[in-house]
Formats: C-alpha cells, sequence, structure tokens
C-alpha cells in the first residue's frame, strides 16, 4: 500500500432526513490529479471531511497509506487540505497564520517563506488575512496544505473565486504536484474546471460514484467516430452529409459534429459537392461535452420508463 494512497469504501452518512453519503466507495492513487465531481450537494465535501476525520461516518471506511486519519501522529506531513478558505483568522497576517500552524504542528518556520513563494503571495503575506479577496484566501489554504510538503493533498472546490490568471495557475500547480508524485484529489462542480488538469475523474451523484474512469478514456470514448467540419456554408455542408446518411450537429457559427461517416468521406463529398470549407478533423470532446453526455447517460438509464411508475 503506498503512503499516499486514499481508500474511500462504502462510506454512509445521514444529517437528520439528508443521506449525505449513500455507499461512496473510491481509490485516489498517487502522481495523478483525480477530478471529483458532482453537482451540489453530491456529498463531495462531507467525503473529504470524512477522510480528513472532521465528520464520523454512520459506516464505511477512509484510509490514508492504510491507516484512518486519525491514527496518523503528524498528519500534515501526510496530507495537506483546503476545505474552508474562509476559515482564517481575520486579524492575522498570512504569515503568521502559517507560522502558528507550523508551530503548532512541529514543522520548520523556514517552510513557511517557502511555501508563500509557491502560491505567489509574497507581496500581501504580512497584510491581514481578513482583508484579502476569495482568490487571495484559496491560495493561502493551498500554502497552508502545502506546509507539511504532503504526499497527498485534499482541494475542495479550490477554483472558486479565482480570476482567469488564477485558475490557469492553479491547473499548473495541480499538474506539478502530481507529477512529484503526489495523490491529489480536487473536487469541482464545474467540470470545465479541470480541462487539462485531471488525468482521472470520480463523478458522483446523490452520495455515491456514478462513474470512476480516466479522462483519456472518457474523452475517447465520447469523442470516438466523429468529425468536426470547419465551413463557411454550414446549411449546405449539413444537406450534403446528412443526405450521405450521416448525423449533423450545429456546433458553433462555422462548426459542425458529424457522425456515422468517415473523415475522408466527409472531405470527399463537400469536394463534390463545392462546399467550401476549411478544416475536417477527428472531433475531441471537451471534458465539460463528456461530462454531460455521461451524467445524461446515467440519468436515462436509472430513470423509471414513462408509464411504469403508477403501474
Ligand atoms: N452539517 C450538515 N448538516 C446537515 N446537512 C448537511 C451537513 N453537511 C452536509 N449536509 C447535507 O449533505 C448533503 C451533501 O452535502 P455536501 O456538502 O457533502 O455536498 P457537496 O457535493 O460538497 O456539495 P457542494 O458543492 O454544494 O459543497 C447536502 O444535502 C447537504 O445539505
Amino acid at each position: 500500500m503506498s503512503q499516499g494512497t486514499i481508500e474511500v469504501s462504502g462510506l454512509r452518512k445521514r444529517f437528520g432526513p439528508t443521506t449525505a453519503l449513500d455507499g461512496m466507495t473510491f481509490t485516489v492513487r498517487p502522481s495523478r490529479v483525480t477530478g471529483f465531481v458532482g453537482p451540489n450537494g453530491a456529498g463531495k465535501s462531507t467525503t473529504m471531511r470524512v477522510i480528513v476525520g472532521l465528520d464520523a461516518p454512520d459506516a464505511g471506511t477512509a484510509l490514508i497509506g492504510g491507516r484512518p486519519y486519525r491514527s496518523l501522529r503528524h498528519p500534515l506531513t501526510l496530507v495537506g487540505s483546503l476545505l474552508d478558505a474562509a476559515a482564517v483568522q481575520p486579524s492575522r497576517s498570512a504569515r503568521d497564520h502559517l507560522l502558528w500552524l507550523a508551530r503548532s504542528q512541529g514543522l520548520a518556520a523556514g517552510r513557511v517563506d517557502e511555501v508563500i513563494g509557491k502560491v505567489g503571495l509574497e507581496r500581501v503575506a504580512r497584510r491581514r488575512a481578513g482583508g484579502f479577496s476569495l482568490g487571495m484566501r484559496q491560495r493561502l489554504g493551498i500554502a497552508a496544505a502545502l506546509l507539511g510538503d504532503p504526499p497527498v493533498l485534499l482541494l475542495d472546490e479550490p477554483f472558486n473565486g479565482m480570476d482567469p490568471e488564477g485558475i490557469v495557475w492553479m491547473r499548473g500547480l495541480l499538474r506539478a504536484l502530481a507529477a512529484q508524485g503526489r495523490a491529489v484529489l480536487v473536487s469541482s462542480h464545474l467540470m470545465g474546471e479541470l480541462e487539462d488538469t485531471a488525468d482521472h475523474l470520480v463523478i458522483v451523484g446523490r452520495g455515491k460514484v456514478i462513474a470512476d474512469l480516466g479522462v483519456a478514456d472518457l474523452i475517447a470514448t465520447v469523442s470516438a467516430g466523429r468529425v468536426a467540419v470547419r465551413t463557411t456554408a454550414p446549411p449546405q455542408a449539413m444537406a450534403v452529409l446528412a443526405d450521405a446518411g450521416a448525423t449533423v450537429a450545429a456546433t458553433g457559427r462555422d462548426t459542425l459534429t458529424v457522425s456515422g461517416l468517415p473523415a475522408e468521406r466527409v472531405v470527399a463529398l463537400l469536394g463534390a459537392g463545392a462546399v467550401p470549407f476549411s478544416e475536417v478533423s477527428a472531433h475531441r470532446a471537451t471534458l465539460e461535452e463528456a461530462y454531460l453526455r455521461l451524467t445524461r447517460d446515467a440519468v436515462e438509464y436509472r430513470a423509471e420508463p414513462a408509464g411504469e411508475a403508477t403501474r
């Protein structure tokens, strides 16, 4: 068992009448960014809180390197977490917050300036954290998570409140942390945030896992057999291709997605029909599109057929 593996198994948790976790089971492995994705209320935060011992499950286990979090002697050197970016003493400076955290965990004070540098907070490190924007608090939260140089990172919605530059920075940081061999679990309710970032996805809904798969596999499955066309004459292109038996959808002002015909045949048909086009290529689905198709299929699969419910 690698020190940097998280194993979540059969977690159940109710809050009064609400079932937050309903048999949540998955494994987070080292050297990759695992996206933990699902709509609001799906149970992502509760799962993360259980992993770090902040909530007790009604049933099931969450182990890090084979052990429960609460049994770890120096938890911050094994697991770094960002669970609530607002949880900072507002009157303290960012640097003092990190120094206090380092001291309380027996970590070298020298790490504080290192992590401040890693998250790009050098210029504001001596300012009161209470005046920080949400994006700056997220950076401070990441700095705290990195203090103990842990092989496992749990980040709950780290993209929240980040500006576009911050999002690009966060993606690069997450990739770098995984490239160093760490297991990185990142939750998000917006799939697009994880584009070019996650290697693996654990997709959840209503307290359990809907899909657990590699991003490359997901994109390949959803993209399979589809061809993207760029043309200044979409109606003509659609007509020519549909006549040849293809299914054609307009995906933008001058772009179409074609299924049912290979790319060479699309080129030949457009050429023969004198339809102008500037690009014909294998379609590559975005993560957002792949997610929507996957969750739509999951919903259709689960839905009771019309008319059956009352019988
Ligand atoms: N302390 C609590 N008391 C009562 N209900 C709770 C508590 N914590 C979570 N819940 C409920 O449990 C369910 C799962 O919530 P959770 O926060 O884990 O979901 P999430 O996937 O993280 O969603 P979000 O993206 O909104 O944070 C929700 O219905 C939520 O209202």
